[in-house]
């Protein structure tokens, strides 16, 4: 019986990831008969440290991922559980995603103060988000509110919409949902208005490249469409070698099994400008995720994204 060591990070949502996949690969272990027991593992990150300041203004990729790399890499831990959104285009050398199981909700949501919807908030309502990538996109459809910044994790940001004077704040939907905080949403923003983030309600599961009979229980809890959606969307975004502070998002899907459609992919990039409001979008389908991925990057440059990247990558 070998004990396996789950490395997190300690917020709540990183917690209860956490929890949700051990509890999945429990269930696989037991029906293919691997004798694996589990374990948890907290591990504070730079990112947590300095929730209070705009990550982009502290720079560097993966600031969330780089401790727990380091857990892994010196076998404290032997698997690590992370938002797709966060991980680096490159994961260190020996490292692989074992996994990347079937995405959640990958929308934005938003929640009011008093219930309203994103159309019928008041001019001048003070909308908080800590993603330029959000606060491109809700100024570009409703530019009479007034974005702000807010920071901390998904519980602290729901605290402040009480106490600092924010009418509502704009959150990833899926980590909402693991948290079982589902009925707090006043909105799920359709991905015509906020394209989300990179990878958005993806978990990456990640393990060293050499632990063969880890990675063969992480192989039966892959999800292929998910895999090729996020694979898509992390082209698009590495072309565009922009990170998770970058006003960049991307959503892909894959058509639904058994009709004509199986297999084929529909991506939509986009890359904002928070300042000027500016808007670049493209969407494209085809059966390669690469292909897909550099091709909207390519359409996107050919649209002039590179003047609002070079602001931002820093
Ligand atoms: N950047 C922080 C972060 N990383 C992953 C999620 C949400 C869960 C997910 O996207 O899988 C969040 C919170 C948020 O953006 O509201």
């Amino acid at each position: 019986m070998r004990n396996i060591i789950v490395g997190t990070r300690q917020s709540a949502l990183a917690m209860t990831q956490t929890e949700h996949v051990i509890k999945d690969l429990q269930a696989l272990c037991e029906k293919h008969g691997f004798s694996f027991e589990f374990g948890i593992k907290k591990i504070v990150t730079k990112g947590d440290q300095i929730l209070d300041v705009t990550l982009s203004k502290v720079g560097g990729k993966g600031l969330f991922v780089k401790e727990i790399e380091q857990a892994l890499y010196d076998k404290e831990i032997d698997i690590a559980v992370h938002s797709m959104k966060d991980v680096p285009a490159e994961l260190r050398e020996g490292f692989v995603l074992g996994a990347i199981p079937e995405r959640e909700d990958p929308r934005d949501c938003l929640i009011t103060k008093n219930g309203a919807q994103l159309d019928d908030l008041p001019e001048g309502a003070v909308v908080g988000t800590s993603s330029l990538r959000r606060m491109a996109q809700i100024k570009a459809y409703r530019p009479e509110l007034e974005v702000k910044w807010i920071r901390g994790n998904i519980d602290t940001r729901i605290k402040k919409l009480q106490t600092e004077g924010f009418d509502a704040i704009v959150l990833a939907a899926a980590g909402l949902k693991r948290m079982g905080w589902e009925d707090r949403v006043h909105q799920f923003l359709p991905v015509e208005i906020s394209v989300p983030a990179v990878g958005q309600g993806a978990l990456g599961i990640e393990c060293r490249e050499d632990d063969e009979e880890l990675l063969a229980l992480l192989r039966l809890y892959h999800h292929p469409q998910t895999v090729t959606a996020v694979t898509a969307e992390r082209t698009f975004l590495a072309a565009c070698n922009g990170g998770c502070q970058v006003p960049i998002g991307a959503y892909a899907t894959v058509g639904n099994e058994g009709t004509d459609e199986e297999g084929l992919i529909t991506c939509t990039g986009l890359i904002g400008d928070p300042d000027t409001s500016q808007i670049l979008k493209s969407t494209k389908q085809g059966t390669d995720p690469v292909q897909l991925g550099l091709a909207i990057a390519d359409e996107l440059m050919a649209q002039g994204a590179q003047r609002i990247l070079e602001r931002f990558r820093g």
